[in-house]
């Protein structure tokens, strides 16, 4: 299994948001942390087919990410993620697989699967107004996971987890990404830590890192940090730091 990154490029007006990151993934759990504002929304909108890249191309199994087949094996969890507040959980998956192209029977077994693997048994039948935040990022999550997409990403997934999430926020990538890739941004250096196989970091639109934690051979935070030291101000990076 393969995803191809190359030399991928957006060019805003005056600004470079993600600028020639180059890179190959293959099954595993990525982390992708970067303060905010380094492209890591941008680059994976790329990545989804969301956003058309200025230049470069993103190719998965050789497959364009234009191509139908592409966007069949992707899940996608976006930063800002709208939810329904008067759907019930259940009826919002159902939309969602709808919507993937699932028949029916097969979404309603599959909606039923996607709740259990999230925690959310026993919650599709309430209102997504009375969920919490965590619940809410569960239901994202859930949702991206109802193709059994071969490629997952998600922007900023862990957001809103409470510790007891986390755990199995953690169980569950760590499983997917067993078999498949999957792809997650945060600003927290702990949660990658935790989670991926693999960290990549991004600084001002370019891929600074790409690597293993063991390649790293210090602490990850400490790692993070120097990066950035030039700039001075670690208030602006975006890490939670407990
Ligand atoms: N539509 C746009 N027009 C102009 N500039 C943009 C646009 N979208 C993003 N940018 C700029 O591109 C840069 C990268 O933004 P991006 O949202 O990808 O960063 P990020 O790493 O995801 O940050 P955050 O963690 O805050 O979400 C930022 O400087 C942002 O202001």
């Amino acid at each position: 299994m393969e995803l191809v990154i190359d030399r991928l490029t957006k060019q805003y007006s005056n600004k470079i948001a993600v600028d020639r990151v180059s890179m190959t993934l293959s099954a595993g759990v990525y982390g992708l942390l970067g303060a905010n504002g380094a492209g890591k929304t941008t680059l994976m909108r790329m990545i989804c087919g969301v956003l058309k890249p200025t230049d470069g191309m993103v190719s998965f199994q050789g497959m364009p990410v234009s191509c139908e087949e592409y966007r069949s094996a992707l899940g996608y969890l976006p930063q800002d993620f709208g939810y329904y507040p008067d759907f019930t959980g259940l009826d919002f998956l159902m939309y969602m697989s709808l919507l993937k192209g699932l028949n029916r029977p097969s979404a309603r077994n599959r909606c039923r699967e996607v709740l259990v693997l999230t925690g959310l048994e026993g919650m599709g039948k309430k209102k997504i107004k009375t969920y919490s935040g965590g619940m809410k990022q569960r239901l994202g999550i859930a949702q991206a996971l109802l193709n059994r997409p071969k490629l997952l990403v998600l922007d900023e997934p862990t957001a809103g987890l409470d510790p007891k999430e986390r755990v199995r926020f953690r169980n569950l990538i760590a499983d997917l990404g067993k078999e498949n890739i999957v792809l997650l941004s945060t600003h927290i250096v702990s949660d990658v830590e935790e989670i991926a196989d693999r960290i990549l970091i991004m600084k001002e639109g370019r891929l600074i890192f790409n690597g293993t934690e063991d390649a790293i051979g210090e602490k990850l935070e400490d790692f993070y940090l120097e990066q950035f030291e030039e700039d001075g101000d670690e208030a602006f990076l975006g890490t939670d730091r407990i």
